[in-house]
């Protein structure tokens, strides 16, 4: 959340160290802070109402150790220097994984249309029973062929959720047939999205190839994608709300973050209706050419203290880039009366009896909003509501490519996301987000998180969990 310069003095005492601050006035920090510890702070110059970043500081400890110093006032000229190149080392990545995710959701969408049409057996199992379908191999496809083309694929790395050992069974080739048709109509749309497609289309052994090269086991070092290429396939299937999440992971930290929500509505309070009515409601009124009733991208780069979003483009339009973007941040709300918290659909995948107490105790009067997907992030990011909680069962690993895009976005957007015991989550040890403490807390302020934090401490031990 945005703070004035005051208050960042109050609460983190070094910066009074820096005497040579620029002008507080033209001076706006964004802060993600937990009670433990301090994920990211952005200091960025708000100049003529434009906003250019100084510096970050990233993770440091409740020491005060920061590991980059502030800049100083005659440094500024340096400072601004550093800004634009900090611009343009994502800028790239960003335009890609933007277009790229936007023709993600068009291809989601496209056979979303058919599962509702067709009451047809198009679910498929993967070995731990979680649903899988044409959509999530076609996206991983698409994507991954994408960013080999953009940026050669001897210098791209995925992490991705499909493998194709299912779909290269022999019982599998109807399924097969289906995926590289789906990529090749939506390859075949590059050029409407600013990229370039094949010239011929791909042909089986190249969609294999694409999806199989998402194999990257991530870590510490280097720079990997992190891609979902259709979280919360639950709820496409049940043409609900789902996400296409992609991030860039640079020495452990996400840098880029990219999620396309195809299914969120313009109006927050539609987030809670069930997905049947929204659809009734979308036909009745149609959405002007000047609107869009659903259907986004939000992204955020690292240490920009800004996310946007994006519609998805309607029809045969072409994506004129920013594609109206406009500036997304987190809700003000402080007091948890007024707060909306958001928590997984499925509650085998997150305790809705421990979030209840936890909300109920501190002070959350509002039924809980539950929403398939990284969406939940994008509520967040976009301050349609004020909290995520979730507590997976004990023994469940998440998983990097769940929760690194939606971080960075809140991130930028002003709030704060930690694992229950206040840390960052830490995207550097592989596949899995290893030594999470107990669950995920996200929020638009500090005030909220640490109030939720403790709440968990103080319920912890009498849980089940
Ligand atoms: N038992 C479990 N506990 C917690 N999360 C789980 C889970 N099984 C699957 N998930 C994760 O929860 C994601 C869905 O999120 P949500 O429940 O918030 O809609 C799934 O993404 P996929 O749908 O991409 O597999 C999966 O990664
Ligand atoms: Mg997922």
């Amino acid at each position: 959340m945005p703070l004035n310069c005051s208050s960042l003095v109050t609460q983190f005492p070094f910066i009074q160290t820096t005497r040579r601050l620029l002008n507080p006035h033209h001076v706006k920090f964004h802060s993600s802070s937990s009670l433990f510890s301090f994920q990211h702070i952005t200091i960025c110059n708000q100049y003529k109402n434009k906003t250019s970043h100084l510096v970050s500081l990233s993770k440091f400890d409740t020491n005060y150790s920061v590991s980059s110093s502030i800049m100083e006032e005659e440094e500024q000229h340096e400072s601004l220097t550093l800004d634009k190149s900090l611009e343009a080392k994502y800028s790239k990545e960003l335009d890609v994984a933007v277009r790229a995710v936007q023709m993600a959701c068009f291809l989601c969408q496209k056979v979303q249309e058919n599962f509702i049409s067709k009451s047809n057996n198009q679910v498929h199992s993967k070995d731990d029973n979680s649903p899988v379908t044409v959509a999530d191999w076609s996206v991983q496809a698409t994507v991954s062929w994408l960013l080999s083309e953009s940026f050669g694929s001897k210098n791209v790395s995925i992490v991705a959720e499909e493998d194709v050992q299912s779909l290269s069974k022999a019982e599998a080739a109807g399924l097969l047939e289906a995926v590289v048709k789906t990529v090749n109509n939506c390859l075949a749309e590059a050029p409407r999205f600013g990229l370039q497609g094949p010239l011929i289309p791909l042909g089986t052994s190249e969609v294999l190839e694409a999806i199989s090269r998402c194999n990257s086991n991530g870590g510490p070092k280097g720079r990997f994608w992190a891609l979902d290429p259709v979280d919360g396939t639950l709820g496409f299937v049940r043409g609900d709300q789902y996400a296409v999440a992609l991030s860039l992971i640079e020495n452990g930290e996400p840098v880029v973050g990219v999620i396309g929500c195809p299914n969120y509505p313009m109006r927050k309070e539609w987030l809670s209706y069930h997905h049947r009515y929204h659809r009734i409601i979308s036909k009745l009124t149609p959405p002007t050419s000047e609107s869009w009733d659903k259907g986004c991208v939000m992204y955020a780069r690292r240490g920009s203290g800004e996310a946007w979003i994006q519609p998805l483009i309607q029809g045969n339009k072409k994506l004129v880039w920013p594609n109206s973007a406009r500036p997304v941040n987190v809700s003000s709300i402080e007091n948890p009366a007024l707060a909306t918290f958001c928590e997984p659909v499925e509650r085998s995948n997150s305790s809705h009896s421990f979030t209840a107490g936890l909300a109920h105790s501190v002070g959350v009067r509002k039924q809980p909003l539950r929403v398939y997907s990284m969406v939940k992030y994008a509520a967040i990011a976009r301050g349609d509501a004020e909290i995520f909680m979730k507590f997976a069962r004990s023994g469940y690993k998440e998983k990097i490519w769940d929760h690194a895009a939606g971080a960075v976005i809140i991130e930028e957007a002003g709030g704060v996301v930690t694992d229950a015991g206040g840390r960052p989550l830490d995207f550097s040890r592989g596949i899995y987000i290893e030594g999470l403490d107990r669950g995920i807390i996200a929020c638009a302020g500090a005030k909220l998180h640490e109030k939720i934090i403790r709440a968990v401490d103080a319920s912890w031990d009498s849980s089940s969990l």
